[in-house]
């Protein structure tokens, strides 16, 4: 059994002291917008990757953008419009106010602590991103990450849905 804690730390520690990158959106990533889908993006805290250009690109194709509101760790997050002021959240982020409006994710776009190439995936560990693919499984899921965050195999949990591409500085990564 993998200690998912200790590789989280030091994959934390490797992304942190990571040069900071700026994504270039791909063409396998642009043909899949179109107008009103819902986007699901992030705001970077740390050292993630900023999925900005990702966003924008959303949002000149006419999608609308979401974005994560966290309670908790228990709790569940909501995918909350963007677009708004964005209020203080836990854990350092900022997100909507708990009063925009809850949107369903078309695509979701995760910030990863780590992957492999089959697109299994390391979160923050709160089971945050877990949950929503779970209670979204027909939405498309995008991590987005820095290269060296990839490691050769990540044994999967049983709870764990595997992405369908991620994204990083250097290649666009189809399982
Ligand atoms: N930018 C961003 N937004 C996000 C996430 C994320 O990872 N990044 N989430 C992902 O689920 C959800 C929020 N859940 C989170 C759960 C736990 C921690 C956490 O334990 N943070 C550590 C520091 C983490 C780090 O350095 O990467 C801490 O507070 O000590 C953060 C977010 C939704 N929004
Ligand atoms: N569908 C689900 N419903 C309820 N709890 C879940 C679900 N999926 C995962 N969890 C719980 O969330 C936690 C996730 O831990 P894990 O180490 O897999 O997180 P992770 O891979 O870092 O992903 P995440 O980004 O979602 O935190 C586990 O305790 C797990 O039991």
């Amino acid at each position: 059994m993998m200690d998912k804690r200790a590789l989280r730390a030091r994959l934390r520690a490797i992304r942190d002291a990571a040069a900071p990158v700026s994504m270039v959106v791909p063409a396998a990533f642009a043909v899949r917008l179109s107008p009103g889908l819902i986007v699901a993006s992030y705001v970077a805290m740390g050292g993630e990757v900023d999925p900005t250009p990702l966003a924008r690109a959303a949002a000149d194709a006419g999608c609308r953008l979401a974005l994560p509101h966290v309670v908790d760790r228990p709790t569940p997050i909501r995918f909350l419009a963007a677009g708004g002021t964005l209020v203080e959240g836990p854990f350092g982020l900022r997100q909507p106010g708990v009063d925009a409006a809850e949107l369903a994710p078309d695509i979701i776009l995760t910030p990863l602590v780590g992957f492999d190439r089959r697109g299994n995936r390391l979160g923050q560990g709160a089971g945050h991103y877990d949950r929503a693919f779970a209670a979204y499984p027909a939405a498309w899921r995008v991590g987005i990450a820095h290269a060296v965050q990839e490691l050769p195999l990540l044994i999967p949990d049983p709870w764990d849905i595997p992405l369908h591409a991620i994204l990083t500085e250097q290649e666009w990564i189809v399982p």
